[in-house]
Order: C-alpha cells, then sequence, then structure tokens
C-alpha cells in the first residue's frame, strides 16, 4: 500500500462570501516532493495554512501522517507540527538573533533540548549541509537573501522533520541564487527520503525540484501530473498559466 504524508479529502474553504477553495483532493507520497503552482490568489497559501491548521477548513478531511488533523486536539496537534519543516516566505528569520540562535530556535523551544554541545554539532552539522560552515555568530542583517534563505532551510530541517513546507522559497532571488536554493532542496529531500511540498511562481524552481506538479486555479487543482508529463503537456491550463507567466515577467521587465 502507498504511503502518504499527507492527503487533503473534498476540502472547501471560503472566507465571508468567497469560496477560496472548492472540494480539493490531493495527496503526497512519502519521499515525494510536490509543486504547487497557480496564479496570485488562486489559494495555494491557504492550502499551506490548512496543513499546519493555523485555518480550519469548512469541510472535508486533511491527514497528516496518517491523522486526520481536523479533529486533533490542541496537545496532539503540536506534536504532529513538530513533524513538519516550514521556511517561511522571506526566510523569517529574527533579526536580532546570530545565526546560531536563530537555527537552535526549534531545538530549544520545540524540542526543549538543554545540552548546549549537542545543539552546538546539531546547528553546526545543519549550517555545513546547507553549505553555510563557520557562520553561526553573523547577524541576518551580515547575509543575502539567498543565505538568509539557507539559514532558513537550515532551521527548518534541524529537528529532522520528514516533511517539509516551502512558501515561495525562491521568491526575490536572482536566478543562479535560487538554482542553488532548489539544489540544496532537492538534494537535502534526496538524502533524507524528506517529503515536501513547495508553494512557488517559479516554473523552473519547480520543475527543477518537484517529482509532480499540482496547479491551482480559482480555488481548484486543475492539473496534476509529473515534472515530464508537465513539459510535454499541452494542456490548456498549463498553457495559460504559463502564458500568464510570461506575459507578467515581460510587464516586469525593462522596455
Ligand atoms: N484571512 C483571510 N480573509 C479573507 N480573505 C482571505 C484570507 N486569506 C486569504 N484570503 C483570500 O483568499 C484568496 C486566496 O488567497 P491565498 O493567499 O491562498 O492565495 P495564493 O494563491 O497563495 O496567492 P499569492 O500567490 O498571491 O500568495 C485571495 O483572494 C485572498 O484575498
Amino acid at each position: 500500500m502507498e504511503e502518504y504524508i499527507l492527503r487533503f479529502e473534498k476540502v472547501s474553504k471560503s472566507f465571508g462570501d468567497k469560496k477560496v477553495l472548492r472540494n480539493i483532493s490531493f495527496s503526497v507520497k512519502k519521499g515525494e516532493v510536490v509543486a504547487l503552482m497557480g496564479p496570485s490568489g488562486c489559494g495555494k497559501t491557504t492550502v499551506l495554512r490548512l496543513i499546519l491548521r493555523l485555518i480550519e477548513a469548512d469541510e472535508g478531511e486533511i491527514h497528516l501522517y496518517g491523522r486526520d488533523i481536523t479533529h486533533l486536539s490542541e496537545r496532539e496537534l503540536i506534536d504532529i507540527r513538530k513533524k513538519v519543516g516550514i521556511v517561511f516566505q522571506g526566510g523569517a528569520l529574527f533579526d536580532s538573533m546570530t545565526v546560531f540562535e536563530n537555527v537552535a530556535f526549534p531545538l530549544r523551544y520545540c524540542l526543549d533540548i538543554k545540552d548546549e554541545g549537542l545543539m552546538r554539532e546539531m546547528v553546526s552539522s545543519m549550517l555545513e549541509s546547507v553549505e553555510l560552515p563557520d557562520t553561526e555568530d553573523l547577524m541576518p542583517a551580515d547575509l543575502s537573501g539567498g543565505m538568509r534563505k539557507r539559514v532558513a532551510l537550515a532551521r527548518a530541517l534541524v529537528y529532522k522533520p520528514s516533511f517539509l513546507l516551502l512558501d515561495e522559497p525562491t521568491t526575490g532571488l536572482d536566478p543562479q541564487t535560487a538554482r542553488h536554493i532548489d539544489r540544496l532542496v532537492a538534494d537535502l529531500s534526496r538524502r533524507h527520503n524528506l517529503s515536501a511540498m513547495t508553494v512557488t511562481h517559479d516554473v523552473v524552481s519547480a520543475l527543477g525540484i518537484a517529482d509532480r506538479v499540482f496547479l491551482m486555479k480559482e480555488g481548484d487543482i486543475v492539473w496534476m501530473g509529473t515534472s515530464e508529463e508537465w513539459e510535454a503537456s499541452s494542456d490548456p491550463e498549463v498553457t495559460s498559466f504559463l502564458l500568464g507567466t510570461k506575459s507578467i515577467r515581460h510587464r516586469g521587465s525593462a522596455p
């Protein structure tokens, strides 16, 4: 039987009169990386917020690690959230803390580790795996955008979650730095058999790291398939999304 980390079953969500998710179903398999793409406002971040139960679904079931999280108590929810690493949009580092303190944060406050030596070891090994050795004493202000993302990645992975959520991991980075982040995510996922869901507008990034791509439009998943199927697809939904992203890029570029 296929093992799933995450399963949405006919999930709907509205904010006031606005229907934001319409009866969506999908699953993420163990070890699989999925990219969730779609135009602005189609409901991608709402999916991420539902996975963490930062908001409640109106209808449907959400199974994380085999448990329907829609009915978990606050205590059980905290335990299950500890198994999920999150890289927020923009990195969301604590600017007044060193790199070490940023990465150690989940160890101190989620895992309650008191052994400073062990914590140093875990942080330093994680910083090495995101190719930022010996940066413990730097402040976030000393870092480039790409380095900040890598610190955020180290912080998300330091307590060894088996599921990683990434919200726009390459936004605001130049293409070379963005590809570096993609390589790291793909590499870490392979090495640690990590499942991941990345929400992104960056098609190159999605195809670079994802086993499967889900395309959303107006609260529905309108296309699902492997990265290879995406590249070969002439589905009108895929084509229209790609044309939309190109026209946004053209409008954003210098005349
Ligand atoms: N708390 C809220 N109250 C009211 N409306 C909301 C709330 N959160 C999201 N929405 C609306 O739900 C819709 C989907 O938002 P969501 O953030 O999920 O989109 P998205 O696909 O992630 O967009 P983007 O790519 O721009 O981040 C949008 O129209 C948004 O305005």
